[in-house]
């Protein structure tokens, strides 16, 4: 059982030491990993805007310019083609903004918020600054962003953005004087920004986590049965089976296959424990077989044991369950009686030895015994006891052998 409980602490202590570092590294893992998604999809959602811008730029613009004279069309410029096709994606995939964010736009809808304002004005302050990204927002709301620079290179962007005065006046007729004016060369006016979830990609990783560790988990609840079953199988129950026979030669006389002297005493002082704490009585009995030295020298030594193994028999056949009866040496045996006072005693011992005396043995014939009786006082130790019930065997084979006397009470 200890082995068994130690077994598998270490082993549960092996496995809650193995799944919590390879369940940090593999969450860390994935967490970068979506986290380099995220970012990748927000610069090729960049690169997007900047294809679309240059293609309205090279191939929209020029075809069309002419008519702008007669009425303004926004599609011409590079910035609101970009953001009209990608807010179409918006509606397509959830999240996923572009957005040119100016400071004092033509178009009210590209006015910076404040949080993008923040972006501008680190742009402004550092002119060498050629991209922001981090992570914005809370919950479902939670995105990466990309942010580059809007500045003012070309001159041309000056005639729509100068003064309204050298705009053109379609345009002006659209958006009004209001707005988008004032830009200079060279002036971070806004910032490209795209934005792009992180829930998806972090809600993959979660259930990428949770199968990863619901799989460590089965394979070491299937490795912990295995290992449990072999370690029943291979150790504890050849082990026990061991501990038994150990256990048997150690306390069991191997000739009559009762109780060896040895475990009798230690019986006796755990009866004589527990008849203290219960007040019961509790009796031995010593018995010796008579002119066993005769029957040896007589029949052979064989015949001898045979007499030893008979007579444990024919004792076994009038004992309870709880009494205990013991080969104390040579043809010596004692008998153990829980809560049995000597009057119960004396007659299982005279029943004793009417078994032995009452039938022949094979062989050898007629065997007698002799026995002594004696209750314990709750006051001597075992060895007193029993030499006391010595004692009265002794005077048993003084008196004529083949009888049971009582120990005169101590
Ligand atoms: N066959 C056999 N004989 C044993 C064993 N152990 C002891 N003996 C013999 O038992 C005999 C005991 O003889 P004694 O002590 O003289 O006693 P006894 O002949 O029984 O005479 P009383 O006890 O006075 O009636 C000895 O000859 C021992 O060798 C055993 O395991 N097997």
């Amino acid at each position: 059982m200890r082995l068994r409980l130690t077994f598998n602490l270490i082993l549960v202590a092996v496995f809650v030491i193995g799944i919590l570092v390879a369940g940090w590294h593999y969450h860390a893992q994935l967490q970068r990993d979506a986290m380099d998604e995220v970012r990748h999809n927000s610069q090729v959602l960049m690169e997007t805007a900047l294809a679309i811008r240059s293609y309205t730029t090279d191939q929209i613009k020029p075809h069309l310019d002419p008519l702008n004279a007669e009425r303004f069309l926004p599609q011409t410029v590079p910035a609101f083609a970009a953001t009209e096709t990608l807010h179409r994606l918006g509606d397509r995939y959830p999240g996923y903004v572009y957005k040119e964010s100016v400071l004092n736009p033509t178009n009210p809808r590209d006015r910076a918020n404040e949080w993008e304002r923040s972006l501008i004005e680190q742009f402004r302050a550092d002119a060498g600054l050629g991209e922001l990204s981090g992570i914005h927002g809370e919950g479902v709301e939670q995105s990466m962003y990309v942010a580059r620079p809007i500045t003012i290179r070309q001159a041309a962007c000056l005639k729509c953005h100068s003064t309204p005065d050298a705009a053109p006046a379609t345009m002006r007729a659209v958006y009004g004087d209001a707005n988008g004016f004032g830009w200079k060369q060279d002036e971070t006016v806004g910032m490209q920004l795209v934005r792009v979830p992180v829930l998806y990609p972090l809600e993959k990783a979660r259930r990428a986590f949770n199968t990863f560790m619901l799989s460590l988990a089965a394979v070491f609840a299937l490795m912990f049965a295995g290992l449990n079953l072999a370690l029943e199988r291979l150790v504890i129950v050849p082990m026990a089976r061991v501990n038994r026979r150990l256990e048997e030669l150690a306390t069991k006389d191997f000739l009559t296959d009762l109780v060896n002297r040895r475990r009798f005493f230690e019986r006796l002082e755990a009866d004589m424990a527990e008849a203290r704490i219960k007040h019961l009585g509790l009796s031995v009995v010593i018995f010796d077989l008579d002119f066993f030295k005769r029957i040896n020298d007589t029949f052979g030594h064989d015949s001898g044991d045979s007499v030893l193994r008979h007579t444990a028999l024919r004792v076994r056949e009038l004992l309870r369950s709880s009494d205990c009866a013991a080969r104390f040496g040579g043809e010596e045996f004692i008998l153990l009686l829980r809560e049995t006072r000597i009057d119960a005693a004396m007659a299982i011992a005279e029943a004793v030895r009417g078994k032995i005396a009452g039938a022949p043995y094979e062989v050898v014939g007629a065997v007698s015994a002799s026995f002594g009786v004696a209750e314990w006082n709750h006051r001597e130790d075992a060895r007193e006891l029993i030499n006391r019930a010595d004692k009265a065997l002794y005077q048993a084979k003084q008196d004529g052998r083949n009888r049971v006397v009582r120990a005169p009470e101590a």
